[in-house]
């Protein structure tokens, strides 16, 4: 029997950096997939987005917080599959922004040492990411 092919979830995210070298990360809400586990802010890639725009889109809406483009670095990216469709993800670094974030949409937020990520269960795509942040930070 043959499968059907999953489609690739194009998903842009961002690790925000604090000057103490802590990393934003946040709770997905209730009723979400995935609820309850620890993310880096983001969400899906919309026609005619550039993944940056995505960021600056997503970190105003769920944060209220301001960057831009020439703030975002590029770090890595997680290629993972899910049952239904297979994630790509881009990760960038964000140590420049304007505001404090606010859990505009009731979501958990905390600041962590990449070291200590481990201890705040994460989706299984963000586990390979980790190690790039503890050697970055
Ligand atoms: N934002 C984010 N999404 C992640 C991470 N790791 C991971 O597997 N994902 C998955 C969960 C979701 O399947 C997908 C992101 O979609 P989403 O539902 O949060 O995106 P969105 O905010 O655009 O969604 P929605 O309002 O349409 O529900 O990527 C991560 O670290 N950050």
């Amino acid at each position: 029997m043959t499968m059907a092919p999953k489609p690739v979830l194009f998903v842009a995210a961002c690790a925000l950096v604090d000057a103490d070298g802590r990393v934003l990360i946040a709770q997905r809400p209730e009723g979400k997939a995935l609820a309850g586990l620890w993310e880096f802010p983001g969400g899906k890639v919309e026609p005619g987005e550039t993944p940056e725009e995505t960021v600056i889109r997503e970190l105003q809406e769920e944060l209220g917080i301001e960057t831009k483009t020439a703030c975002l670095a590029p770090l890595t990216f997680a290629s993972h599959s899910y049952e239904a469709f297979h994630l790509l993800m881009p990760l960038f670094v964000c140590r420049r922004f304007w505001g404090t974030p606010q859990p505009r949409e009731g979501q958990g937020l905390k600041w962590v040492r990449p070291r200590d990520m481990r201890d705040y269960p994460m989706p299984p795509a963000d586990a390979p990411l980790i190690p790039f942040l503890i050697d970055l930070l």
